[in-house]
């Protein structure tokens, strides 16, 4: 892989599945040529003109790319289908990680729209030309790409271009980067270059390690880009074979995954490893154990000791090896003073690092210190204390005074993380019932309304969701980073929009009024199969519990530390602020704040044997920057 993403930045190469298909003149395919280990490639001939290599470890098949359509609609899941229109030939693309995919489709899309500004030449001229057959690999895309496209679009009016060529569009096709809908000549968005937020130097170790194929456990104090990170690692891995699974639904769904129980189909894992093994064995279920080749855990703090080990014992039976895990590729995420797994009987749940086959699975600890949640230094400091326990006069006299904070802005009202799920309920229905007006319900639209359950337990929305002007919404989608318009964002309803519909306006903290439409999210179940749900991307926001709010990134909470109840609590709660004055501490006690003596330990012997992997650690840093930062 280390190789494939190389040759992504450098070479624009994707290590993929490839069909081949020579169309008739009514669309069918009369010749197939099936390649499961591809290697595609993007160049210039010796008239400057965009080839596209398709290799299958012996013999290369190059295709001009003037006219042609992309199929980009799957983008996300690594499929793409290059039409060539004059050949009447499809390349389609499959199990490419989505990632090195996009920029891959958005390299192609805007060279070639530079290129068609750069005059090229007639058949007549390149006869009299005379140049040596030649092919150099596309360099990578620069700004001054993007611009000549953009004069381009700007210029012409048709999507019939100079010379002839032809940028087709339709329904599901696009000239333009992936993802977008067709291109209306007159609406053409301007073009960018890849918006992917840039990985940090650690979080670009991590994932240099991660794809020299290590089983990898990357940890780090909240706010520090573990889930981000692990994102982008999902992105830079092939789908067919990459699960990615969080311990809770909410995580999962951070990262656009599944849960681990849902991945595993062991049940709660408690029954004897004779019926796990025949449980995971079931149709549907036991695909999952033998396509897998990596496995992505993330907030591994909640995932119980004897449940891992069980885990490790069915991969080896099922995927018969001998190897930890089966041979599967780990990478696990977390922080484990954060929430601990949740006990089921009165004694001490026993953490995943405790577990039996934890230090033969784990090839290397790595650790994120860079802290990108919150950006004032005292407020990080504060909240490393809390973390390790370490309760200060001076933290207490800060947290104590945070009670005063005035928090409420433009009607938007604090959040409050509270300890017990029942209190959510209560508060938010009481909070609801007490606002003036007639309440609105919106119903889900559910893939499979059979499997209710399912969808409840991994979706961030509910199936009813009741709104009234005035109520306290909170975002749970990502909708428009740049314009605040995140995960966790907090605002208030204030009108419905005319219509049969009745869409609510949200207004946010960060001063944007949106009007909000459904969004749809897709969850994996067992066998292979998707579930969806359509829903607005909103939830009441009056309060919500501390379980959920975990891998969360909060505008404005308040929160009563009196009832906590588990060690990390009182620190997951802290730390899902941005910044202490969007906190606001009610009857804070020093004594709620707990961290667990044993991790503690295990995170300072590890600290002790990072003197070891301090120079991996470097060692893939510096490999990193000579890779070429743009692909991380
Ligand atoms: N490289 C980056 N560039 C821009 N933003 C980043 C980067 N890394 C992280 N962030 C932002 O920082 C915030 C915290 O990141 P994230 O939620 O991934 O942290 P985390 O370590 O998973 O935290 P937690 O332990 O609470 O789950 C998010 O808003 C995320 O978008
Ligand atoms: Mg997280």
């Amino acid at each position: 892989y280390l190789a494939g993403v190389r040759c992504a930045i450098r070479l624009i190469s994707l290590q993929c599945s490839v069909v081949v298909e020579r169309l008739n003149s009514s669309g069918q395919a009369t010749k197939r040529q099936v390649i499961r280990k591809a290697a595609v490639l993007l160049g210039r001939n010796e008239f400057q003109e965009i080839i596209l290599r398709v290799h299958n470890g012996k013999v290369t098949e190059s295709y001009t790319l003037k006219e042609f359509q992309l199929f980009t609609r799957f983008a996300k899941d690594g499929k793409c289908t290059v039409k060539l229109l004059p050949e009447n030939v499809q390349v389609l693309i499959s199990d490419c990680p989505p990632h090195l995919l996009n920029i891959f489709l958005k390299t192609l899309s805007i060279k070639h729209q530079a290129w068609q500004t750069s005059k090229p030449m007639t058949d007549r001229e390149k006869l009299k030309a005379c140049l040596p057959r030649s092919f150099e690999t596309i360099s990578p895309l620069q700004q001054k790409d993007v611009q000549k496209a953009n004069e381009l679009r700007s210029k012409v009016n048709a999507p019939v271009l100079s010379k002839g060529l032809v940028v087709r569009t339709g329904n599901k096709m696009t000239g333009g980067p992936p993802g977008q809908q067709a291109l209306h000549p007159s609406k053409k968005p301007t073009l960018s270059l890849p918006a992917a937020r840039k990985l940090n130097k650690e979080q670009a170790a991590v994932l240099s390690a991660v794809l020299s194929g290590k089983n990898v456990f990357f940890t780090g104090s909240a706010g520090t880009g573990k889930s981000f990170l692990l994102k982008r690692i999902v992105g830079s891995l092939p789908p067919k074979s990459t699960y990615a699974t969080a311990s809770t639904g909410v995580a999962a769904c951070h990262i656009g995954g599944t849960t681990l129980h849902n991945f595993a189909g062991i049940g709660s894992g408690s029954a004897p490893l004779e019926q796990c093994i025949e449980l995971a064995q079931r149709p549907g279920v036991l695909q999952h154990w033998t396509s897998c080749r990596h496995l992505i855990i993330d907030e591994i703090s909640m995932v119980e000791a004897q449940f891992f080990d069980k885990l490790e014992a069915i991969a080896r039976c099922l995927r018969r090896s001998t190897e930890p895990f089966g041979g599967i590729h780990l990478i696990v995420c977390g922080d484990f003073l954060q929430l601990p797994p949740i006990s089921k009987e009165k004694d001490k749940a026993t953490f995943c690092f405790q577990s039996r086959s934890w230090r033969k699975c784990i090839h290397l600890n790595m650790e994120l210190t860079e802290v990108r949640r919150q950006t004032d230094q005292s407020f990080i400091s504060l909240l490393q204390a809390v973390r390790v326990g370490r309760v200060t006069e001076e933290v207490t006299a800060k947290l104590i005074k945070s009670a005063y904070h005035k928090i409420e802005r433009d009607g938007i009202l604090a959040t409050r993380l509270c300890t017990h799920k029942d209190d959510v309920e209560l508060t938010n229905d009481n909070k609801l019932q007490q606002l003036p007006g007639s309440v609105r319900v919106f119903e889900a639209v559910d893939s499979d309304p059979a499997l209710v359950k399912t969808i409840d337990s991994q979706s961030p929305v509910s199936r009813l969701l009741q709104l009234k002007v005035g109520a306290q919404v909170m975002l749970t989608k990502n909708l428009d980073v740049q314009r605040g318009l995140v995960n966790g964002a907090r605002g208030v309803v204030v009108d419905f929009q005319p219509g049969k519909l009745g869409l609510p306006r949200v207004r946010f903290l960060c001063g944007t009024t949106e009007a909000l439409k459904p969004e749809r999210w897709m969850f994996k179940a067992g066998g292979g199969l998707y579930l969806s749900r359509q829903q607005l991307p909103l939830k009441l926001a009056w309060a919500i519990s501390i379980h959920k709010s975990q891998g969360m990134t909060l505008d404005c909470v308040e929160i009563s530390l009196a009832r906590v109840f588990e060690r990390g609590q009182a620190y997951v709660a802290l730390s899902r602020a941005k910044s202490l004055e969007g906190l606001r501490v009610m009857d804070f006690d020093p004594h709620v704040v707990r961290a667990d003596p044993d991790v503690l330990h295990f995170y300072s012997k590890l600290r002790k044997e990072r003197l070891l992997l301090q120079v991996s650690f470097w060692l893939y840093a510096s490999f990193v920057l000579t890779v070429g930062p743009n692909v991380l």
